[in-house]
């Protein structure tokens, strides 16, 4: 089963996933972008915002996936398979695109192998602020607050959308509470 961690930028993603890993030992743990050897390179170079134009960096972020679809999703269709995020935040942070193109485009770099399960971690504003002043910003990072909550209102509104089953939990709860939820949701 192909389960994915959604959220904006520090809502904890990477938190719950250390802990996962220890709670289901046998799943395939990945991430986009950068979860193979060409997505690495995309990732940096995304990231270090190499790219000008935003279309650029759609087209950078779905061969990530394509690579990251045949390379880990399709051969490890058999397991338990979770990943830090996923096409639904392809559609979220591609702002300036309609979501129906979006959607299509993304149908086609993962041969519809989309996630069956997701997990959105949600942020208020207060809590994302602090979390961003703690590190030190990525070229998305650094569009700000109301860039990334909006981020984070659209992921809601493609999971939804694309009718994926799917829990909403509160970012800023107990980190166990938070990883109880979520172990929880993946066993049910
Ligand atoms: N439930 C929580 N309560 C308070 N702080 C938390 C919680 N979960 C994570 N944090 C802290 O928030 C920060 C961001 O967490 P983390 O790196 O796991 O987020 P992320 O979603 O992986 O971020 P990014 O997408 O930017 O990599 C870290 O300093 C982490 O310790
Ligand atoms: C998959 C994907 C990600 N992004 C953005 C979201 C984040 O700002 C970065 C990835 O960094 P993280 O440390 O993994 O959170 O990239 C995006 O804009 N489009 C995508 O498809």
């Amino acid at each position: 089963m192909y389960v994915a961690i959604e959220g904006i930028d520090t809502a904890g993603k990477s938190t719950q996933l250390d802990i996962l890993k220890g709670k289901f030992p046998n799943a395939v743990f990945t991430k986009e972008p950068g979860g193979t050897k060409l997505g690495l390179k995309l990732r940096e170079m995304i990231l270090n915002g190499e790219a000008n134009s935003s279309l650029a960096e759609m087209f950078m972020f779905l061969a990530d996936r394509a690579e990251h679809t045949k390379e880990i999703i399709v051969k490890n269709q058999n397991k338990l398979i979770i990943s830090d995020r996923s096409f639904i935040s392809g559609i979220a942070y591609a702002k300036d695109k309609k979501i129906e193109d979006l959607i299509e485009l993304n149908r086609l770099a993962t041969s519809n192998n989309f996630p069956k399960k997701v997990i959105l971690l949600e942020l208020t504003k207060d809590e994302l602020q602090k979390r961003l002043s703690k590190k030190p910003n990525d070229s998305i990072e650094k569009r700000g607050l109301d860039y990334l909550l909006d981020i984070q209102a659209r992921l809601r509104e493609t999971i939804i959308k694309l009718d994926i089953e799917h829990i909403f939990i509160d970012a800023s709860l107990n980190i166990k509470d938070i990883e109880k939820k979520i172990e929880d949701f993946i066993n049910e």
